[in-house]
């Protein structure tokens, strides 16, 4: 059987690795085959991209370029990782797909959420998730978690200003209102567990509507 593709999206800090980390745990325990990755990385080119983009010290990074970037991952992590498992039975957990690029840098830079979306479909080619999960959360409660976790690096995108942080947020409530059909928008300030079971509640709805 043909597996799925899930992604996880989300101001930083909003925990979505906490929760794909959880949700793994869960779905192998129910004997499904389960594979999590995260973007932009997941593979060694795009890892290697990923190492440009984040570095602290690339401040003067166009924003067309990081978008640009950004989609080159992608297009690499999808058709190394993420086609191959999904078409060999695997359920795929990605942490952040397009929908970062549409909210970070077509929103919030101000590129434009279609003029990003447009060099995304030239990535992926219509290959979109058929669920993303939208872990809601207020910005600034998202950057005390991560510098409370010291062992989280700090990369370039958290040294943007939090008026940008509280662009990302919005772009996202847009954009769930947008792709409402495949996005479900989750309260993340919650404690973990109700986030958990929130999320469990999502996922297992599309796994057994396949
Ligand atoms: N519901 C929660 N309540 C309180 N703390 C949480 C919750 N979820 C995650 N955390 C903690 O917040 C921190 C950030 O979580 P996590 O790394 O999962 O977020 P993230 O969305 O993956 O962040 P980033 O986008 O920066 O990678 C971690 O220290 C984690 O333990
Ligand atoms: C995929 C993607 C990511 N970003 C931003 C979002 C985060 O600030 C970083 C990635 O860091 P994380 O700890 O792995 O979440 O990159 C982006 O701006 N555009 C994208 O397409």
């Amino acid at each position: 059987m043909k597996g799925c593709f899930f992604s996880f999206e989300g101001p930083d800090g909003a925990g979505k690795t906490t929760m794909i980390a959880k949700l793994e745990t869960f779905l192998r325990e129910k004997g499904f085959a389960v594979l999590s990755t995260r973007e932009p990385g997941g593979v060694r080119i795009a890892e290697a991209i990923r190492s440009i983009i984040l570095n602290p010290d690339h401040t003067e990074m166009d924003g067309r370029t990081e978008a640009l970037l950004y989609a080159a991952a992608r297009r690499q992590h999808l058709l190394e990782k993420i086609i191959p498992a999904v078409e060999a039975g695997n359920i795929v957990l990605c942490d952040r797909f397009v929908d970062s690029s549409l909210v970070y840098q077509g929103f919030a830079r101000g590129l434009g959420v279609d003029e990003v979306l447009q060099i995304n479909q030239f990535a992926i080619d219509g290959y979109f998730p058929s669920l993303t999960i939208y872990f809601d959360i207020d910005p600034k409660m998202g950057l005390e978690r991560i510098q409370k976790n010291k062992q989280r690096e700090i990369n370039r995108l958290d040294m943007e200003s939090l008026s940008f942080h509280y662009k990302v947020r919005e772009g996202y409530l847009k954009l769930a209102e947008r792709f409402s059909e495949r996005i479900v928008t989750i309260d993340a300030s919650k404690p973990v567990d109700e986030v958990f079971a929130m999320t469990v509640t999502a996922v297992m709805k599309q796994i057994e509507g396949r």
